[in-house]
């Protein structure tokens, strides 16, 4: 990890990393510096400002490359340029777009990013005009479950304090929420028995929230006493998953929240919703180690429902009982529900109808998806569930995960992959990919496997060519 962090650091790296990751609507971050380039006819570069409005780069054929000419998309044809998409396809190295840039010396403007654009993604951007992603919301929210969902199902214990460190670094990234941990049996998940002290360890970190899973009033109690100001409960749509994960039927499940409800409902002040009702606010008064009374605003309690297309034992699962569960959660006073595919055999073809059947009994602002990447679908149904109006999107840091219970689960959709396909979209984030790199790299790294992203992969390709340049 230091030497990622000493390579991205080198300037011309993050110059080339900003280029490469950057989304589609923002500068590059690294304000304090300029970025150098050459003009058109191999003079000296010069420096280029990053406070300039210009809008993206296009690269023109050089010799087999590619070198890259600054445009502003407000002057240029309103903004709809017909031979953008001929040289969208043309990737040029990082290298290539630190030393073959072209200035046009009309315009003031940025090295932007290295981004393969289109005329549709323009459309979004610029006209929302396109039907295709007329949909996609402007701001899609990360919901990060490395260090839960992507570690639970690690035969080797990682270390506490490995864990700790992945989490400051998916905070640090931007990302709004990070999954910290479980507080389930450790006989069940004894990769997740360090909750407490990971959580006891996380307590002043600003910037994100940490909600953690509770199976049970047990869980929940744990949790708050190790200082979760979030939980997050689990049910499945499959009686057997429901069976198998927590040892208990859909209904006995569905008991078994409520009391989790109610434990918080007892431990708190009046519950106080928003304008909207998408949150829960229970004011909890606890006793500390030193038993001084301290208060704490449980913000959120998220659910998930697994099995949502599938499930390892019975096979297909019906909309209507998807939508049975998501109804059910709801009306205990939800604030999110999370949709799983959990062993990530869903394609477009079944995500549809199941978003379709829950999207009719539950508000689609409180829905989130969570997909696994099994059969390389996640992508496809993100996208679909974007354009049906979903805007939270679960992932895991380097496709970590799978779950103990879910025979055939692999990990869960690449957060890299989805930030990629985001920026491509010109949706927002807040999260900065080259941050997101370096915290992957930490933790396979520390597996000892490779990254599971694509993306990252791609791009930790580019840089290391880079580097040697
Ligand atoms: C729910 C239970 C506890 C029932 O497990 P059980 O064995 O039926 O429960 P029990 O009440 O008989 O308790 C057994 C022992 O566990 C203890 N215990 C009981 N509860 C807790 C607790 N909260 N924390 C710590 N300890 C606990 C309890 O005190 C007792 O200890 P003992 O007396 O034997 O020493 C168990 O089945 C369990 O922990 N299951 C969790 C499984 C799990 O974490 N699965 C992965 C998460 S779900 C998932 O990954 C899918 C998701 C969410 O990501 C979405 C998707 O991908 O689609």
């Amino acid at each position: 990890m230091m030497l990622l962090s000493k390579v991205l650091n080198k300037p011309s790296l993050r110059r080339a990393c900003s280029s490469l990751c950057s989304p589609f609507t923002s500068n590059i971050k690294d304000q304090g510096s300029s970025i150098k380039g050459v003009s058109m006819d191999g003079a000296e570069p010069r420096r280029l400002s990053h406070s300039a409005n210009v809008s993206r780069v296009q690269q023109i054929p050089l010799g087999g490359s590619s070198k890259i000419l600054g445009t502003d998309m407000s002057r240029e044809n309103g903004g709809k340029n017909a031979s953008w998409g001929q040289y969208i396809s043309r990737a040029s190295t990082a290298s290539d777009m630190t030393q073959r840039v072209v200035v046009s010396p009309e315009v003031p403007w940025v090295l932007q990013a290295r981004r393969y654009s289109s005329p549709c993604e323009e459309m979004l951007v610029k006209n929302h005009q396109n039907k295709l992603l007329q949909r996609i919301p402007e701001y899609v929210k990360i919901v990060e479950v490395g260090p839960r969902d992507g570690l639970q199902n690690e035969k080797d214990i990682v270390p506490t304090d490995v864990k700790i460190q992945l989490i400051k670094m998916l905070a640090a990234s931007g990302l709004p929420v990070v999954e910290a941990t479980s507080f389930v049996s450790p006989k069940w998940v004894p990769q997740l028995a360090d909750a407490k002290f990971v959580m006891e360890a996380i307590q002043d970190l600003q910037g994100a929230k940490f909600p953690v899973l509770t199976p049970n009033v047990k869980g929940f109690e744990a949790a708050i006493a190790a200082g979760a100001k979030e939980v997050a409960i689990f049910a499945s749509a499959s009686e057997s998953f429901s069976k198998s994960n927590i040892n208990c039927s859909i209904q006995e499940s569905l008991v078994r929240y409520r009391e989790v409800a109610l434990a918080a409902g007892k431990l708190s002040l009046p519950v106080r919703g928003c304008a909207h009702f998408l949150f829960i606010y229970i004011a909890v008064v606890l006793a500390n180690k030193t038993n001084h009374l301290k208060w704490l605003i449980l913000e959120n309690m998220h659910r998930y429902i697994s099995c949502v297309v599938g499930c390892p034992v019975e096979g297909a699962i019906a909309p209507s009982q998807v939508a049975y569960v998501a109804k059910e959660l709801c009306s205990m006073g939800c604030y999110e529900i999370s949709l799983g595919d959990t062993i990530g055999v869903g394609t477009p073809g079944t995500v549809i109808p199941m978003l379709e059947a829950v999207i009719k009994v539950v508000p689609i602002e409180k829905l989130a998806v969570h997909f696994h990447d099994t059969y390389g679908q996640a992508l496809a149904n993100i996208l679909i569930s974007l354009q049906m109006g979903i805007s939270t999107v679960d992932s895991s840091i380097a496709g970590l995960g799978g779950c103990p219970y879910a025979k055939g689960a692999s990990g869960n959709v690449a957060t890299e992959d989805v930030v990629y396909m985001l920026n491509g979209l010109g949706v927002k984030t807040n999260v900065d990919i080259q941050k997101l790199l370096v915290a992957g790299d930490f933790i396979s790294k520390h597996l000892r496997r490779p990254s599971g992203s694509k993306a990252a992969t791609a791009l930790m390709k580019t840089l290391a060519h880079a580097s040697k340049l």
